[in-house]
């Protein structure tokens, strides 16, 4: 018997993935580069075990038992038991049945990056099972694009590659977590419920409907990745947050220049890229980056110097009767100060309340990690937790 359990990070984009060439392999038509989010707050937990005594093989996700055909999780273990095979002492174990227990601390197809975090942790606890090593961002990559950027912590940029069999489509670190220290994260939720369209059925919509796509691959997405990674690499927040802004609403824009269109973001969207834009103009230059992926949430990136006063910001703009330890999820109760001289020079919009659901406060965190026990299974290859 083998067992192993990993966690893996949700990662946000600031240069997004949308639209494939390759929907097998997963091959993006542009680079995308995110920052790794730490697992504090957000992660996803797999345990993976494999024995003689199984009798069959099963796959459990928040304690709901899924099927194992999956495609994507099919290409996934094939293409690591392929490798695996290549050691003559690994054959006997290849032949046992596994056991695959995960579990999301955060809510699942929500537009919260799971299926990033989750097929990250899933290839990562599979290649230590087998003791598979390579570079596992490709192999992620089968699972979920987006997954491939989870591997790693700090900044990290996937490459689209060139090769028809995907072999150069790989993340890569364009600095470290603790290169840009400051840098914080502040995720608005504002509809944690799982979304209408995926992000996989909306971008195959946008490649066989946009125009606008091919555009954004070709002439816009290539010259933003070299703007990007300088403005990373000299820690440069003003020019970081209007490409991420910029990019975000082109992703949208890409959106609904779909047929029919796929409309992600909600009027509480929109009020929240407001506000930022208006606080960035009352400072004279921006302090605060939005982006939103395929759905209504935003990801705010911003200093931490700026994270008590934005924060005030919000709790004016969005008012919010949720308990504060519920709705306030890894920020320190102090941290608030009062924004009463922002409120009359910015002449705030005030939202009627509870238009948020609650508020995520982390940084920039560590890529996918083996951990030293605390499996979710049994001995005996069964759930510990189950609904
Ligand atoms: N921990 C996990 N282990 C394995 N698979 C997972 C895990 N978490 C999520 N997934 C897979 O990812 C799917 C959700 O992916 P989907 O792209 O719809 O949502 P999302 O990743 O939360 O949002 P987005 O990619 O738009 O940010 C789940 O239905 C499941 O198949
Ligand atoms: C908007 C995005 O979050 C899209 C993520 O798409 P996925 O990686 O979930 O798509 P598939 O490869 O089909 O699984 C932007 C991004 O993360 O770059």
């Amino acid at each position: 018997m083998k067992v192993v359990t990993c966690i893996a990070p949700v990662n946000i984009a600031v240069i997004k993935y949308w639209g494939k060439r390759d929907e097998d392999l997963i091959l993006p038509i542009n680079d995308s580069i995110s920052a790794t989010l730490s697992m504090d707050h957000m992660c996803a937990k797999t345990t993976i075990m494999c024995s003689p005594d199984f009798e069959d093989s099963k796959f459990w996700l928040n304690g709901v038992e899924q099927s194992l055909e999956s495609k994507r999780l099919v290409n996934c273990l094939q293409e690591i038991k392929r490798l695996a095979s290549a050691e003559p002492s690994n054959a006997e174990m290849l032949r046992w049945n596994i056991r695959i227990c995960s579990e999301n601390n955060f809510p699942t197809a929500a537009g919260l990056a799971s299926s990033a975090a989750g097929y990250a942790c899933l290839v990562t606890a599979l290649a230590n099972l087998y003791g598979v090593k390579t570079d596992l961002s490709a192999l992620a990559r089968r699972g979920s694009g987006s997954a491939c950027r989870s591997i790693y912590g700090g900044w990290v940029q996937w490459h689209m590659g060139c090769n028809p069999d995907g072999s150069d489509s790989i993340a890569r670190v364009i600095e470290p977590s603790i290169h840009w220290p400051e840098m914080r994260i502040l995720v608005l939720v504002v509809n944690d419920a799982r979304k209408k369209y995926s992000s996989t059925t909306g971008m195959n919509r946008s490649v066989a409907t946009s125009d606008l796509i091919k555009h954004r691959a070709c002439n816009v997405v290539p010259k933003r990745v070299t703007e990007m990674r300088e403005a990373i690499k000299t820690k440069d927040f003003n020019k970081f947050a209007e490409i991420t802004m910029k990019d975000s609403n082109q992703f949208h824009a890409i959106a609904l220049d779909t047929h029919p269109p796929c409309v992600y973001m909600n009027d509480t969207s929109h009020a929240i890229s407001d506000m930022i834009h208006a606080y960035n103009e009352h400072k004279g230059v921006n302090k605060v980056a939005y982006t939103f992926d395929a759905g209504p949430n935003a990801c705010l990136y911003l200093l931490e110097s700026e994270v008590a006063e934005v924060l005030s910001l919000i709790n004016e703009c969005f008012p919010s009767t949720v308990a504060k330890s519920d709705y306030l999820r890894g920020i320190p109760l102090n941290i608030e100060k009062s924004s009463d001289d922002l409120k009359f020079a910015m002449n705030l919009q005030v939202n009627e309340p509870n238009l948020l659901k609650y508020i995520i406060y982390t940084k920039v965190g560590e890529g996918a990690q083996v951990l030293d026990g605390d499996h979710l299974l049994t001995m005996v290859g069964l759930p510990k937790n189950t609904i």
